[in-house]
C-alpha cells in the first residue's frame, strides 16, 4: 500500500470513529447512575465514560446562594445545556474536553476540571437528559429509569440527609416545591422519548442485560450502522471474507469473478428479502404438530440499475419465483449529474415492494438518480430496499441523508472514494469484470 493511501484510510477511519451515546433520565434517586454502573461493569473491553448532566449546573449567583433553599435545580433553566452541547460536538469529533467538576456543597464548579477523553461508548445521564431535543439527536439509545415515586422520596430523604448532610425539612420542602413538580412537568414528560424504560430500575438485571447486549452488537458494527439506522451489513464471516478476498483481487480471473460475485448477491438478496414485512401464519407439520411460523410479503419487484445491476436479477428470480423485474439506465459519471435514460418498470410499481439491485454504491449520484425515479412512480421511499455488494462511505452519506426512510442492505462498507470516484479497496469496474468487457486500470487514491 502507497503512503498516501494509508493516510487517506486512516483519515477516513478517524472520521468514522463515532462513539455511541446513551441517555440515561429518570426522576431523583429513581437509580440511574447505579443502572449507568452496571452497564460500565459490563462492558469491560470497551472505553466507556460516563458524563452527569449535574456537572453542568448554572453555578449560583451571590444572591442566589443567599436563598440557595428557594432554588429551583429541577428546572432545564438550572443547567448549562449549550455547554454540554458543545462538550458532545467536540467528544463526537473524537477531541477531548474538560468538564465542569460541579460541587454540590458550594453550587459552582471547582478546580481542577474533569478531564474527558474521546470514548466508544458515552454515557450521559441526569433527570433532564432527554429534554432538549439537540441533546437527543447525539444519542443512539435512550433509556428511562422508572422507579416507583415513593421509593424514591425515600431513598431521596436517606441520601440528602445521611450523604449531604441536609435538614430533613428543608430536605422536604424542596422536594414539594421544586422536586415534584419538576418531575411531572419536565422529567416525566421525556419518557415519551425513551428507547428503552427500565421498570424498578437498577434492580432489573433483565433489562440492563439486553441493553448491553444490544450496544456490543452495535459496537461490532460498522459506525456507519450506528449513525443510520437503515444501513444494514450482513454479518460478517470468514466465509464471506473469504469470498470478497477472491472478487476484490484484480488477479481473479473473470470466470471465478462471476462466480463467488454470484454467491455474495445471493446472499445480500437473501439478507434484503428478510427486511420486507412479514405476517405470522400457523400451519401444522406432517407430523400433526403446530408450527407458528410467517408468510413472506406478497406484491415485490426487482428494479435493476443497467449495466452492473442486471447481474444481480438471477439471484432474485432464483430466491422468488416469477417476480417481475424493472430496468432504469441512468448515464452520467463522476460529480457531474445523471441523467435518466430509459426505464421499464411494472405499472403498478406504486403499490409494491421494490428491491433496488446495484453491485456498487460508488459517490450515491446513480442510485439517488435511481430512487427518484422509483419516487415519482409513486413507490412509498419506505417501501424501496436497496441491495448492493460493497458500498462507499460518501454514497451511505448521499443516500442516507436524502431518503432516511428507504433500507440499504451491504456485504461490506469500504474505506473511502478516490478522486476519480472509485470504491477503495473496492473491486474495480463490476461491470467491466462480470460481463468480460474493458480492461480499465484504477488507480489506488
Ligand atoms: N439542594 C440541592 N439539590 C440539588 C443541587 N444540585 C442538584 N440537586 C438535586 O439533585 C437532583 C438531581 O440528581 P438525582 O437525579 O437525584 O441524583 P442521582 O444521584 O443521579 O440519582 P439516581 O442516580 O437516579 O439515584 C435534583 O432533583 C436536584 O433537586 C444543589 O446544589 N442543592
Ligand atoms: O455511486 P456512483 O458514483 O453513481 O457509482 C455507482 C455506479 O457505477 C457503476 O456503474 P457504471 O457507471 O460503472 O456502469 P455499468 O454498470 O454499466 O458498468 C455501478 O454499477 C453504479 O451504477
Ligand atoms: O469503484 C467503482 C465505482 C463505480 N462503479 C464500479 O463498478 N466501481
Amino acid at each position: 500500500m502507497d503512503s498516501q493511501m494509508a493516510a487517506s484510510m486512516d483519515a477516513a477511519q478517524m472520521v468514522l470513529k463515532v462513539p455511541f451515546v446513551i441517555g440515561v433520565a429518570g426522576g431523583t434517586a429513581s437509580g440511574k447512575t447505579t443502572v449507568c454502573d452496571m452497564i460500565i461493569s459490563q462492558l469491560q473491553n470497551q472505553r466507556v465514560v460516563l458524563i452527569s448532566q449535574e456537572a453542568f449546573y448554572h453555578p449560583l449567583t451571590a444572591e442566589q446562594l443567599e436563598k440557595v433553599h428557594e432554588h429551583n435545580f429541577d428546572h432545564p433553566d438550572a443547567f448549562n445545556t449549550e455547554l454540554l452541547l458543545s462538550c458532545m460536538e467536540e467528544l463526537k469529533h473524537g477531541r477531548g474536553i474538560n468538564i465542569p467538576n460541579y460541587d454540590f456543597k458550594l453550587h459552582r464548579s471547582v478546580e481542577p476540571a474533569r478531564v474527558v477523553n474521546p470514548s466508544d461508548v458515552i454515557i450521559l445521564d441526569g433527570i433532564l437528559i432527554l429534554h432538549d431535543p439537540r441533546l437527543r439527536d447525539f444519542m443512539n439509545m435512550k433509556i428511562f429509569v422508572d422507579s416507583d415515586s415513593d421509593v424514591r422520596l425515600a431513598r431521596r430523604i436517606r441520601r440528602d440527609t445521611v450523604e449531604r448532610n441536609r435538614n430533613i425539612l428543608n430536605v422536604l420542602d424542596q422536594y414539594s416545591k421544586h422536586v415534584k413538580p419538576g418531575f411531572e412537568d419536565f422529567i416525566r414528560p421525556t419518557k415519551k422519548y425513551a428507547d428503552v424504560i427500565i421498570p424498578r430500575g437498577a434492580d432489573n438485571d433483565v433489562a440492563i442485560d439486553l441493553i448491553v447486549q444490544h450496544i456490543r452488537t452495535k459496537l461490532g458494527q460498522h459506525d456507519l450502522c450506528k449513525i443510520y439506522s437503515n444501513v444494514f451489513v450482513i454479518q460478517s464471516t470468514f466465509q464471506i471474507r473469504g469470498m470478497h478476498t477472491l472478487v476484490r483481487n484484480a488477479k481473479t480471473t473473470k470466470h471465478d469473478f462471476v462466480f463467488y460475485a454470484d454467491r455474495l448477491i445471493r446472499l445480500v438478496v437473501e439478507h434484503g428479502l428478510g427486511h420486507l414485512p412479514f405476517t405470522e401464519k400457523q400451519i401444522i407439520t406432517p407430523t400433526g404438530s403446530v408450527y407458528s411460523g410467517v408468510v413472506f410479503c406478497k406484491r415485490l419487484c426487482g428494479v435493476s440499475i443497467i449495466r452492473s445491476g442486471e447481474s444481480m436479477e438471477n439471484a432474485l428470480r432464483a430466491c422468488c419465483k416469477g417476480i417481475k423485474i424493472g430496468k432504469i439506465l441512468i448515464h452520467g459519471e463522476g460529480k457531474s449529474g445523471r441523467q435518466l435514460i430509459y426505464e421499464k418498470l411494472p405499472s403498478d410499481i406504486a403499490s409494491r415492494h421494490v428491491l433496488l439491485l446495484d453491485p456498487v454504491l460508488a459517490s450515491g449520484n446513480s442510485a439517488v438518480k435511481a430512487i427518484s425515479v422509483l419516487l415519482s412512480k409513486g413507490v412509498p421511499e419506505s417501501n424501496i430496499v436497496f441491495l448492493n455488494l460493497i458500498s462507499a462511505p460518501e454514497g451511505l452519506h448521499t443516500v442516507c441523508n436524502k431518503y432516511p426512510r428507504l433500507k440499504i442492505v451491504t456485504s461490506e462498507i469500504d474505506t473511502t472514494l478516490n478522486k476519480d470516484l472509485h470504491v477503495i479497496p473496492g473491486m474495480g469496474e463490476f461491470g467491466d469484470r462480470y460481463f468480460g468487457t474493458g480492461s480499465r486500470v484504477i488507480t489506488p487514491s
